[in-house]
């Protein structure tokens, strides 16, 4: 026998018009007896289900009264123009809450209502106001009603005309109750057919109401038509029976119905749910004809149902003209030619293999200026620069990949590698020629002779001798400590002079001016004979090849020797002419001026046989003899003209730096336009300090100075470069020096190029196996914020010789807790620099014996504490000292003394042969026998050697 499941039974008494939820159905089968019925899927034997059936469409449909609807539903309805009649209703409802009519709604009372809406002539009613009665397939149509709320035209036409629905009308009276024009609202359009329940009252939430006002679900509440003809009855009042549950009320839950699939569902977005996803298309994907495509063909079972699935492909052009999106919608929906996009597979020619382009020959030079770094090799030649690196080093050279290495160097590599490397090379010489002289424009110059000698042996003072100008008294010091550059108009003719320091620091200074020279006089003081630097400036000017001119100065002194000294130059290959030498030695008194005049006229004499001649009419040319940066003025350099004749207007270029002739000042501060061979000048409109010692030329034009200046600057950086790893090494030595302790940092700042060096010379020689100096930097020029932020991340200290801190800088300094240490006497420098390294060391802490005593009685006094009665038996007790306190020898305390009385008073100290009370701090247990000894510690300052 078969069975009948629950829902399957009440999907049977839904025909009959009898609408029970599952759960109704099963608590009603429950009430007629059929207990083993648990859910909507349990089964029934279908005599069981018969019964059932029979018995509750018994009970819902008693009669078969085609106007009355049975069932649980209620319909709440609106007419239009229809007075609202008495109506036994749930007390007003104050807010929305569905209000339903107990009675059903009679048919007649629809049918009444259609005439009377039709006529109504507005030609655009109240959407909600046209539904006066439901029509028989209300409940099956409003399933299709769209789920999209507010939605003016149903998209659903009536089942029974399968067309699109026209524009909103209300329907016409006339219209038969199934071919009924569309309406807003088709399904409510409809007369109830006989036989079948009224349908529920649509519910608040569902918008089966078409236009009716969207998100109002509950407009209709008040004007609830009701059925006059039978008694309203309150299902609140009805009772449930045995037999027949009673629906006091329905909740007004909004569903959300899933619309249907047709073609308007792209207007409407479908509600999220599983269906809302459409239906599931199978996709194959067979090749494309050309075989560089992919076709996806829809082999979906329902296919056929589709209207477009059996249409023709999109075809591989259309494809073409479609945009992403559409060509995905096309191959979901039908078929489309998707090309695939990076599986091209490339025409390759056969047996053809990947050729490896050589660099023809010509282009395998690499033009290298000075040096290159080991990178930029590996880049021009397309090797690796580990490669490189391991050549170099089987070359015995170890170099890092930013290691510079000279051309030389780079060709050595580039050749193993084919490349040839060729010399770019600055040429200097394209801007500053070298010219043949021309003999016939050679002129006599003046000759440029340079003071040299030990200090204090008078140079100074012989030079003012001969400018008769005091330039001795205004010196600091009343020491030389940098070049002068002179002038002088004698009998003889002018005669140029060079002054230059006699401190040992200015070696450098000395070999400039020997090189630039042509007649050395060198100043030796008969007092005091030949000293260090005399030697030196001997070694220097024999260096230079200069002739010797030899000035024994301080002949008026009671003391003076002149013969002692001219002995002793006979040690150094200076033998006097009287002697049957060759060098001309002279005695002469500064202060006296005795022997001035013969002095000159033997320079005039000497000059005469070197036959100094220059040509004037060449680009200037010579070298710097001094420079310095001033105030207002700028870098301001000392030159002296060697050839050429040097103008204002003048493109000069010197080292690194060039610029043009702004001005010219002489030696007596005057103004000059023009500077012939042999005189000196100081010159401004440098772009910066140059190097005293350096050459300088006159180029064509500012353009090529400029030119000149960066190619050098480059060069040396490019040295510098280079020259990191060395400079690393030599601190490390440095250190090493120093036994790898302290070392003092310093910053030279200096009023002239050549004392910065000097200074910066002797400082470093300062520096001892305990502490090393290092010059941080070194300048010219006023000292300044810069400095002092170098000085403080070094930790060290500034000094300036002949110069000061630019204003704030001295607050900025004490801040930053820089010392700044201002000198114009360098022996003053070098001691304070001592004094500063000495500082660096730790103190030595040294005990020093006092003297002893022997504990005789022990006195423990209250709130004292222990107390030795001790006799003094060496030296003093200090109330200061440290104590010992030895027992058997032992020591068995070491600390300080905290108390010390004599008899009762407080002594600072007791000497031998007294007895005293000695406190001991932070010790009590002192014995009688014990022997105290007394001493305190002394700080040493380190010695720096
Ligand atoms: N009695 C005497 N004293 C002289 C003579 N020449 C120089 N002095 C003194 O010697 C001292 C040093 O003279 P300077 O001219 O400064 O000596 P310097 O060689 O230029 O010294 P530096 O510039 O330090 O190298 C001064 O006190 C002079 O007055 C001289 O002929 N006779």
């Amino acid at each position: 026998m078969s069975k009948k499941r629950v829902h399957e039974l009440a999907k049977q008494l839904k025909e009959q018009g009898i609408e029970l939820s599952n759960q109704e159905l099963v608590d009603k089968l429950h009430a007629l007896g059929y207990h083993e019925v648990k859910s909507h899927s349990s089964s029934l034997e279908d005599d069981q289900a018969h019964a059932a059936y029979e018995k509750i469409v018994a009970e819902r449909k008693p009669k078969p009264a085609p106007v009355r609807a049975t069932g649980p539903g209620f319909v709440v309805r609106k007419r239009a123009h229809v007075e609202p009649p008495t109506v036994i209703s749930p007390p007003p409802a104050p807010e929305p809450q569905p209000v339903y009519e107990a009675e059903p709604a009679p048919a007649d009372l629809a049918a009444e209502a259609a005439p009377a809406e039709a006529g109504a002539p507005e030609p655009a009613p109240a959407p909600s106001v046209e539904q006066p009665a439901a029509p028989a397939e209300a409940p099956a149509l409003a399933a299709q009603a769209p789920a999209s709320p507010g939605a003016p035209a149903a998209p659903a036409a009536p089942a029974t005309t399968g067309e699109p629905a026209p524009a909103p009308v209300s329907a016409p009276a006339t219209a038969a109750p199934v071919t009924a024009p569309t309406a807003p609202v088709p399904a409510a359009a409809q007369p109830p057919r006989p036989g079948m329940p009224l349908p529920s009252a649509p519910r608040p939430g569902a918008p089966a109401a078409g236009p009716a006002r969207p998100g109002a679900p509950m407009a209709a509440a008040p004007h609830a038509p009701t059925a006059p003809a039978q008694p309203a009855v309150d299902p609140r009042t009805l009772r449930p029976t045995s037999t027949q549950a009673v629906v006091i009320s329905r909740p007004t839950v909004p569903v959300r119905r899933v619309t249907p699939p047709t073609t308007s569902r792209s207007a409407y977005p479908a509600a999220p749910g599983p269906r809302a996803l459409g239906p599931v298309r199978e996709l194959k994907v067979v090749p494309g004809s050309l075989g560089r495509e992919r076709e996806f063909i829809d082999v979906s079972r329902d296919k056929n149902k589709r209207g477009r699935s059996t249409g023709r492909p999109v075809s591989e052009e259309a494809a073409k003209n479609l945009s992403g999106k559409e060509l995905l919608q096309a191959a979901i929906s039908d078929r489309a030619y998707i090309p695939i996009r990076g599986k091209k597979k490339k025409p390759t020619k056969k047996g053809a293999k990947t050729q490896i382009t050589e660099k023809a020959e010509h282009k395998k030079v690499i033009r290298v200026e000075e040096s290159i770094s080991v990178s930029e090799l590996s880049q021009a030649m397309g090797v690796k620069a580990s490669d490189l690196i391991r050549k170099l080093m089987q070359a015995g050279k170890m170099a890092t990949i930013n290691a510079q290495i000279d051309a030389d160097t780079a060709a050595f590599l580039a050749t193993d590698f084919g490349y040839t490397v060729e010399k770019k090379g600055f040429e200097v010489e394209e801007f500053i020629p070298e010219v043949a002289e021309d003999e016939s424009k050679l002129v006599l110059r003046p000759p440029v002779v340079t003071v040299m000698g030990h200090v204090d042996h008078g140079k100074t003072s012989l030079l003012d001798a001969i400018r008769q100008a005091d330039v001795a008294a205004g010196e600091a010091g009343g020491i030389t400590q940098h070049i002068g550059a002179y002038n002088v108009q004698t009998q003889h003719g002018p005669i140029t002079f060079l002054d230059t320091p006699g401190h040992e620091a200015f070696t450098a200074m000395r070999q400039r001016g020997a090189q630039v020279t042509d007649l050395v006089v060198l100043v030796v003081a008969a007092d005091d004979g030949v000293m260090p630097q005399t030697v030196e400036s001997i070694k220097a000017a024999k260096a230079a090849g200069v002739t010797i001119l030899v000035a024994i100065n301080k002949i008026d002194k009671p003391g003076a020797t002149p013969e002692r000294v001219m002995q002793q130059l006979t040690e150094y290959e200076l033998v006097a002419e009287q002697w049957g030498g060759t060098t001309i030695m002279l005695p002469v008194s500064a202060r006296t001026k005795q022997g001035i005049p013969e002095l000159l006229e033997y320079i005039s004499l000497q000059s005469e046989v070197l036959e100094l001649k220059a040509n004037p009419e060449k680009l200037a040319a010579g070298r710097v003899i001094e420079a310095k940066l001033e105030k207002g003025r700028g870098p301001v350099a000392t030159v002296l003209v060697e050839e050429g004749t040097l103008r204002v207007g003048d493109a000069l270029v010197t080292g690194i730096h060039y610029g043009r002739v702004r001005a010219m000042m002489n030696e007596r501060g005057e103004h000059v336009n023009d500077v012939p061979p042999g005189y000196p000048v100081e010159v401004l409109g440098l772009s910066g300090v140059p190097v005293a010692g350096d050459e300088f030329n006159v180029v064509e034009d500012e353009k090529s100075a400029k030119e000149v200046a960066q190619h050098r600057a480059e060069k040396a950086r490019q040295k510098e470069l280079g020259s990191v790893k060395k400079a690393t090494l030599e601190d490390l030595f440095a250190k090493a020096k120093s036994g790898g302790g302290k070392v003092l940092n310093i910053v030279v700042k200096a009023d002239v190029q050549g004392s910065a060096e000097a200074v910066t010379q002797a400082l470093q020689k300062a520096a001892t196996k305990k502490v090393g100096v290092k010059v941080l930097d070194s300048g010219v020029g006023a000292i300044t914020e810069s400095d002092v932020l170098t000085a403080a991340a070094g930790n060290g200290i500034i000094v300036g010789f002949n110069t000061k801190p630019e204003t704030k800088v001295d607050n900025i300094a004490s801040q930053q807790g820089v010392k700044i240490l201002l000198f114009d006497i360098i022996y003053e420098a070098v001691d304070k620099i001592r004094e500063e390294m000495a500082a660096l060391l730790e103190p030595i802490i040294k005990e020093k014996p006092l003297g002893k005593a022997e504990v005789r009685q022990v006195f423990n006094i209250p709130r004292v504490g222990t107390i030795a009665g001790s006799a003094v038996t060496e030296g003093i007790v200090k109330r200061t000292g440290h104590v010992r306190v030895l027992r058997d020898r032992k020591v068995v305390f070491n600390g300080k003394i905290g108390s010390l009385k004599r008899i009762k008073d407080d002594v600072r100290e007791v000497a031998q042969g007294f007895e005293c009370g000695i406190g001991v701090e932070n010790f009590s247990d002192v014995k009688p026998g014990d022997i105290l000894e007394v001493y305190e510690l002394e700080e040493i300052r380190q010695s720096l050697d």
